[in-house]
């Protein structure tokens, strides 16, 4: 346990924490939800005693709780070798992970405008793991970074220029951890080198973004300068015609309210009325609630549009793969999406769709496919603990 790695992923109401031994194994995993809330909680994955938090616990309390508790029960060490945080908007600054120093956190806070959901609790995360191990390395691991390989004609808006240059208003895409673990697991399952790997990853979680990877590299990507463009989510709209601002300060909602619906009432959770989570939309579509039908069926088609618009930047296609709780979990989303697909050759196996690939290596195409389909379980701690563990060593 000595060299241990310590990941640590701040959410925007969430705590998720994994551990790391040398050898990649998973040693441990905890998470704490609902945070600020009234019915805050946390757990330790495959322990049933609780875990006892603060009233309405912040993420600063929840992991200085969830630490100490693990150490107690000899989970983890006193000292992990080196720490690893997702940090979900790296801007331009950073094109790939980098380690923690206060210039690094001031310029982390600094893309704070562009993300600000997810920056500022990254931050916190990262100044209490500094108060507890201030002599541990720490990593800062970017969603941002891996989509810096993107053309200018994806990552600019048809817009001024003076906004890209002067504000840095450009697409630059997350989830890029992800999206990068997806691409090195399909090479390796379809016996491929990440270098002549090309496919477009679906990572369907509550945000949900859509990938093109060519030759190993991000060339397209859904989500844009900040997490909110793109797919359907489970509270975020994705794409809308901006003309939606004008005409709703017509009506009078201000900017500040359109921003909190676009973010937090949207998606699935506005157009089904009831939830944003997507087990509970299949059963209420199920017993007839025809809301969450919708919901179901338009963020399947809205997935679909991007499957198609995702081929236009690559050359050949070797597989495409769905991750992330929906996109590993729901059979239904799957066929949903691949049923509009049919005209440019994807067909599925139902069987293994079912099973979610599990007994066929993740394969769920049937055999008439003109693409492989994979389900492949994302694992963006692990990519965290790497970049961790290969920064740490150069010090
Ligand atoms: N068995 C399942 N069937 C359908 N959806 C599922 C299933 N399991 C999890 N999900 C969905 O996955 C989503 C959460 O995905 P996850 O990747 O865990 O989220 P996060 O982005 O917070 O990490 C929720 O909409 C949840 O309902
Ligand atoms: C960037 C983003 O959307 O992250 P999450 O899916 O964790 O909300
Ligand atoms: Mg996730």
């Amino acid at each position: 346990m000595k060299q241990s790695i310590l990941v640590v992923n701040c959410g925007s109401s969430s705590l998720k924490l994994a551990l790391f031994d040398e050898t990649d194994q998973q040693l441990a995993s905890a998470t704490a939800e609902r945070l600020n809330g009234k019915d805050a909680f946390a757990r330790i994955e495959g322990d049933n005693r609780t875990v006892a938090l603060p009233a309405s616990a912040d993420h600063k309390q929840a992991l200085q709780a969830l630490i100490s508790t693990l150490r107690e029960r000899q989970l983890m060490p006193a000292i992990p070798a080196s720490i690893g945080h997702r940090v979900v908007h790296g801007g331009e600054t950073f094109r790939e992970a980098a380690l923690i120093d206060d210039d690094v956190v001031a310029a982390i806070d600094e893309c704070a405008g562009l993300a600000p959901l997810h920056n500022p609790v990254n931050v916190v995360g990262i100044e209490a793991t500094r108060d507890l191990f201030p002599d541990v390395p720490q990593v800062a691991v970017f969603d941002t970074a891996y989509h810096q390989t993107l053309a200018p004609r994806a990552y600019l808006y048809a817009v001024p220029q003076a906004f890209y240059h002067d504000w840095s208003v450009r697409r630059y895409g997350f989830h890029g951890t992800s999206h990068f673990f997806m691409a090195n697991e399909a090479a390796r399952r379809l016996g491929k080198t990440l270098a002549t790997t090309s496919i477009i990853s679906a990572h369907l979680g509550n945000g949900c973004s859509i990938t093109a990877i060519r030759d190993g590299l991000s060339v397209d990507t859904s989500m844009g300068l900040t997490p909110l463009e793109g797919l359907v989510m489970g509270t975020r709209s994705g794409d809308i015609d901006p003309g939606l601002f004008d005409y709703l300060a017509s009506r009078g909602i201000p900017l500040a309210e359109v921003h909190k619906i676009l973010n937090h009432k949207s998606g699935l959770l506005g157009i089904s009325g009831q939830t944003n989570d997507m087990r509970a939309l299949c059963e209420l579509a199920d017993h007839g609630h025809e809301p969450s039908a919708l919901a179901i069926e338009i963020f399947c088609f809205r997935l679909a549009k991007y499957v198609g618009a995702m081929m236009a930047s690559l050359r050949h296609l070797d597989a495409l793969v769905f991750t992330g709780g929906i996109g590993e979990n729901s059979d239904r989303v799957r066929e949903k999406t691949l049923e509009h697909l049919g005209l440019l050759g994807f067909t599925i196996d139902p069987d293994m769709n079912e099973h979610h690939g599990r007994y066929s290596d993740g394969r769920i195409d049937h055999a008439d496919s003109r693409f492989p389909v994979l389900v492949i379980p994302t694992n963006e701690e692990l990519v965290i603990a790497r970049e961790a563990r290969r920064l740490a060593a150069t010090l």
